[in-house]
């Protein structure tokens, strides 16, 4: 059995009101396992809580109610000498990748091992790999107002893994980047977790970053985690409408708007209704949709279909319309249970 590196049990923070307000409750009732190894994605909205959550790893924060419990050690108990000790096996990058301006790449990333007082020779035999690791190597004496916003993160990286750190802690940080840098950053991230066998907590706002590096995803809404499980899974089965808000932002399984204004609960007589099809790759879109037109002799129309990856695996999305008739709909349903692939209704238009 693979131990939890990063465990929250039962976990509450409230802060003091600001202003004559009620005090906020950031987050509660938080309970939250990363397995050794994972990368696991905490994503939500603004203000649902995922920095509080993740300032409570590195102690930066301490709970109101419950533990966190970080490689063993309960963070949360930790007075500061042992903080100190403790976040020596936890790195963390950041948004705004807060690299310092007048020390060079390789001076960025050897700035921890510094502190920690490492002799000189050692830091350079650590550095170096690093910056090899993160493609930098011909980089290392550059400025970060010298390097691009992809470069700085790397850098960013480096410096973080520097202490060989169990725990990697990841704020937002391709939020500040185009689309194109974000996938080589989240890549990397994937590398350097299977390279390097560090566990991977990240917040995100973004679905698209749950979707190309974590395995485990948690939703987070209001304080709260209204959803988690493995990433695949969430994204074939999401329940909660928060998780399904996420995923309607992903071209992917998004309802054109044109269908979505007219979507309703209810069967609509003579109407037909909106299915949701998840497959895995087994199966190719075409062989699905005429089997079922086939074998029930009914018409299906695509309005959408696309493959994707999740976590190294394929994921392939069909919206179609089928009859409403409760009784197709049934038979459509077993048929896509013979398949071994997850279906759902949508809504019914007319
Ligand atoms: N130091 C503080 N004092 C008082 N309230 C705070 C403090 N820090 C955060 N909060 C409140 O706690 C809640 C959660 O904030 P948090 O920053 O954790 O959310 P977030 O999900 O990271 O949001 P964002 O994505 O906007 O950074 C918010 O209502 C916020 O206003």
């Amino acid at each position: 059995m693979t131990a939890d590196v990063i465990r929250f049990e039962q976990v509450a923070k409230h802060y003091p009101g600001r202003g004559g307000q009620g005090a906020v409750a950031a987050l509660d009732g938080i309970d939250l396992a990363v397995p050794e190894g994972a990368i696991l994605g905490v994503i939500g909205r603004s203000g649902a809580g995922k920095s509080t959550l993740i300032r409570l790893v590195n102690g930066l924060e301490r709970p109101s109610a419950g533990r966190v419990v970080v490689d063993g050690v309960e963070i949360s108990a930790l007075a500061e000498a042992g903080l100190r000790r403790a976040r020596r096996s936890i790195g963390m990058i950041f948004q705004h990748f807060n690299l310092l301006a007048r020390r060079t790449a390789f001076e960025n990333v050897a700035l921890p091992l510094e502190i920690a007082g490492v002799a000189k020779a050692e830091i350079r035999r650590r550095v170096e790999p690093l910056l090899d690791l993160v493609g930098l190597a011909d980089k290392r004496d550059r400025y970060p107002a010298e390097l691009s916003g992809g470069q700085k993160q790397r850098v960013g990286i480096a410096r973080a893994l520097a202490t060989e750190p169990r725990v990697l802690l990841s704020d937002e940080a391709t939020s500040a980047l185009d689309p194109e840098t974000t996938e080589q950053i989240l890549h990397l991230l994937r590398r350097v977790n299977a390279a390097l066998k560090v566990t991977v907590l990240l917040i995100t706002h973004e679905m698209a970053v749950i979707k190309a590096v974590a395995d485990r995803v948690a939703v987070i809404d209001g304080g709260r985690i209204v959803e988690q499980g493995a990433t695949f899974d969430i994204f074939a089965r999401p329940i909660h409408g928060t998780t399904r808000s996420f995923l309607s932002r992903l071209t992917a399984g998004a309802i054109p708007a044109l269908l979505a204004g007219r979507l309703q609960a209810a069967p609509l007589p003579g109407g037909e209704a909106l299915l949701r099809i998840v497959f895995t790759g087994a199966h190719a879109t075409d062989p699905v949709i005429s089997r079922l037109a086939r074998r029930l002799g009914i018409d299906v129309n695509i309005v959408q279909a696309q493959v994707d990856e999740i976590a190294g695996r394929p994921f392939g999305v069909i919206l179609a319309t089928v009859p409403g008739d409760p009784a197709v709909l049934a038979a459509v349903a077993a048929e896509i249970a013979a398949l071994q692939l997850h279906v759902e209704v949508l809504g019914h238009v007319r």
